[in-house]
C-alpha cells in the first residue's frame, strides 16, 4: 500500500511554518509538545465513528520533507534564511500514539497524540487534520452503509462526484469502513485493490442498436461483463437483450457476470429482472444497482425485498451528506514541560491537558460497555468517571475490563506498526462493530457513548484554569 500523490512539507498552512520560524529563532523550537487529535461532533446523528486515515498520515511522516525548490519558494515568500536552512535539513522524529485504523472513536477523546519537538507537531497539523477528518467521515458513512446491506457486496463509484482529489481517500476510507471494491484505477492500484466496473450509458447509446452494444462488450470483455440496462427500456429491451448475450455467451462457454440498473424503481425492477434471468436459466447473473444510493435507500429497498446483489454507491459515499467534515481539531495538551489548556466561555471548548490515554471499558464477555475514560497516561484504577463538560455529572465504574486504544505507532519518525492492508483494518472495523451494542448503531437517535474523564484529569484541568485567573 503506497500514497500515490507527491509528499511535500508544503502541505501545511502559511501559519505553521509562520509560528514554526518563530519557535526557531527563539530557540524554543526543539521543546516537547504533544498534541491529541479529536473531534466533537458524530456525523449523521450516527453512535459512532470509524477511525480512518491513520496508513496515510504515518507515510506521509515518515518520508516529509522540503525540496530544495521548495525552500527557494519559501524563501520568495520572507521566510528566514536561518530557519529555512533548518527546514532544509527536517524529518519528523517524533511519535504517534493512536488506535488502529477501523477503531470505534467518540467524541472529546484524544484519537492521535502526536508528541515531539515543538516544531515538528506543529507544522504536521495541517496535513493530520486534512487525512483523519476526510477518510474518517468516508469510513463512518461506509460502515452504515455496511450496516445496512448486510452481505451485500458494495462498490465505491465515488470518483467523479467527490471534492476533487477527495475521491482518492475515499476509495481507500470506504474499504476500512466496509466496501468490497473500487471503481477508482488509481486507488486500486496504489491501495492493492482489485478495479471493479461495468459499462456506462454512453457506450450503448454509441451503437446503433442495444443488443449490438452488449454483444461487442461480451465479445471483447467476456471475463468482466455487466451489462447496464436503463438506456431505453429496462424490461422491454434492456433485461431481454442481456438475456440473449448471456446465452450466446453460455454456447461460447462463458458467463455473463452481470447486469446494472440505474434509474426507476430500483426494488420492482430488480425483482422483475431475477425472475426474467432466472427463467432464462441464468440465475447466477449478478444483479447490480446504482443511482443516488445511500443508507437509507439501500435499507429501504433490502426491506422491500429487492434483488439487488451489488450496490454502486457515488455521492452519498464520498460527498457524506448531511455532514460534509468531521470537525475534528488538532490542540496543544503539553509543551516545555507542562500540561497545557485552551480556555474558552464555552466549556465544551475547554482542552484536555496532559499526555493522557483512553481506557475503553469491556464487559468480561468482550462486548463493549459504552463508556470510554480518558485519564493520563499512568493511571490504572478507573472507580469513577467525571462528564468532561459538566462536572456535576459523574458515573461510578464497574470494575470493567480497561483496555487502552492508543498505541505508540510510530517513535523516531519511524513507523513501528499502524500501516494495515485495508482488508486487516476492515476486518478490524466489523469485530468492533458487532462488539457494540445495537442501541449505539441505530440510525434513530442511537445511545450516547458515554465518554468521561478521571479525577486526577479534571483536577488537573481545574488547577490549571484556575492559575490563568487575574
Ligand atoms: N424502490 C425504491 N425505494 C426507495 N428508493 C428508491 C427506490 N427505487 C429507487 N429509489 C431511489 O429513489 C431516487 C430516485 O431518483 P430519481 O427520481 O432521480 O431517479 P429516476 O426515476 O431513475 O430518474 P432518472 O432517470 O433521472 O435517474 C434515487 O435515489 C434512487 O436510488
Ligand atoms: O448516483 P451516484 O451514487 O452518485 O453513483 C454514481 C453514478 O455515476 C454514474 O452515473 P453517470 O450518469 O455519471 O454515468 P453512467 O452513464 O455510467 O450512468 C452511475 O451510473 C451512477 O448513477
Ligand atoms: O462501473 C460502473 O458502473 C460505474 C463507475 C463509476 C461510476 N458509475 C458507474
Amino acid at each position: 500500500m503506497k500514497e500515490g500523490f507527491s509528499i511535500s512539507g508544503l502541505y501545511t498552512d502559511f501559519y505553521e511554518l509562520s509560528m514554526a520560524q518563530v519557535y526557531f529563532l527563539q530557540g524554543a523550537h526543539l521543546k516537547e509538545a504533544v498534541f491529541d487529535y479529536f473531534f466533537r461532533k458524530i456525523p449523521f446523528r450516527g453512535g459512532f465513528v470509524v477511525f480512518a486515515g491513520l496508513s496515510s498520515v504515518l507515510e506521509f511522516l515518515e518520508k516529509l520533507q522540503f525540496s530544495s525548490d521548495e525552500i527557494e519558494f519559501l524563501r520568495s515568500k520572507g521566510l528566514h534564511p536561518d530557519f529555512l536552512d533548518f527546514l532544509a535539513k527536517f524529518r519528523f522524529k517524533g511519535k504517534v500514539y493512536a488506535p488502529k485504523e477501523g477503531e470505534l472513536v467518540f467524541p472529546t477523546e484524544p484519537i492521535l497524540r502526536v508528541q515531539g519537538s515543538m516544531l515538528e507537531t506543529q507544522i504536521v497539523e495541517t496535513l493530520i487534520l486534512n487525512f483523519l477528518n476526510f477518510q474518517s467521515l468516508v469510513a463512518t458513512k461506509a460502515a452504515r452503509m455496511r450496516m445496512v446491506a448486510k452481505d451485500k457486496i458494495l462498490i465505491d463509484f465515488g470518483l467523479r462526484r467527490a471534492q476533487g482529489l477527495g475521491g482518492y481517500h475515499a476509495a481507500k476510507a470506504c474499504m476500512v469502513g466496509g466496501f468490497n471494491g473500487t471503481s477508482n484505477v488509481k486507488a486500486a492500484y496504489d491501495f492493492g485493490l482489485e478495479p471493479v466496473g461495468t459499462m456506462a450509458h454512453s457506450f450503448v447509446q454509441s451503437y446503433d442498436d442495444e443488443l449490438t452494444a452488449f454483444s461487442e462488450f461480451a465479445k471483447n470483455r467476456p471475463q468482466n461483463c455487466t451489462l447496464l440496462v436503463d438506456t431505453y427500456d429496462t424490461l422491454n429491451s434492456g433485461v431481454p437483450n442481456a438475456i440473449y448475450v448471456g446465452k450466446e455467451m453460455e454456447k461460447r462457454g462463458q458467463r455473463l457476470t452481470g447486469v446494472r440498473l440505474d434509474s426507476g424503481d430500483l426494488a420492482y425492477l430488480s425483482k422483475v429482472t431475477r425472475k426474467m434471468l432466472d427463467e432464462a436459466g441464468l440465475d447466477y447473473v449478478k444483479i447490480t444497482a446504482s443511482n443516488q444510493l445511500d443508507e437509507w435507500v439501500i435499507k429501504s429497498l433490502l426491506e422491500q425485498g429487492a434483488a439487488i446483489d451489488v450496490f454502486g454507491v457515488g455521492t452519498s459515499l464520498v460527498t457524506a451528506p448531511p455532514d460534509a467534515a468531521l470537525d475534528g481539531v488538532y490542540k496543544l495538551a503539553f509543551a516545555d514541560g507542562k500540561p497545557r489548556i485552551k480556555i474558552s466561555e464555552n466549556l465544551k471548548k475547554v482542552s484536555l491537558p496532559g499526555k493522557k490515554q483512553v481506557f475503553r471499558a469491556h464487559h468480561s464477555d468482550g462486548t463493549l460497555v459504552g463508556a470510554d475514560i480518558v485519564a493520563f497516561d499512568e493511571e490504572i484504577n478507573f472507580p469513577k468517571m467525571i462528564h468532561p463538560f459538566d462536572p456535576l455529572q459523574q458515573l461510578q465504574l464497574h470494575p470493567y475490563q480497561f483496555k487502552p486504544i492508543l498505541h505508540m505507532v510510530m517513535e523516531n519518525g519511524k513507523v513501528l506498526t499502524g500501516i494495515h492492508d485495508l482488508l486487516t483494518s476492515a476486518k478490524y472495523c466489523q469485530e468492533q462493530l458487532a462488539k457494540l451494542p445495537d442501541e449505539y448503531k441505530r440510525f434513530e437517535n442511537p445511545h450516547i457513548y458515554k465518554v468521561g474523564i478521571s479525577e486526577a484529569l479534571h483536577q488537573k484541568r481545574i488547577e490549571i484554569k484556575s492559575s490563568f485567573k487575574n
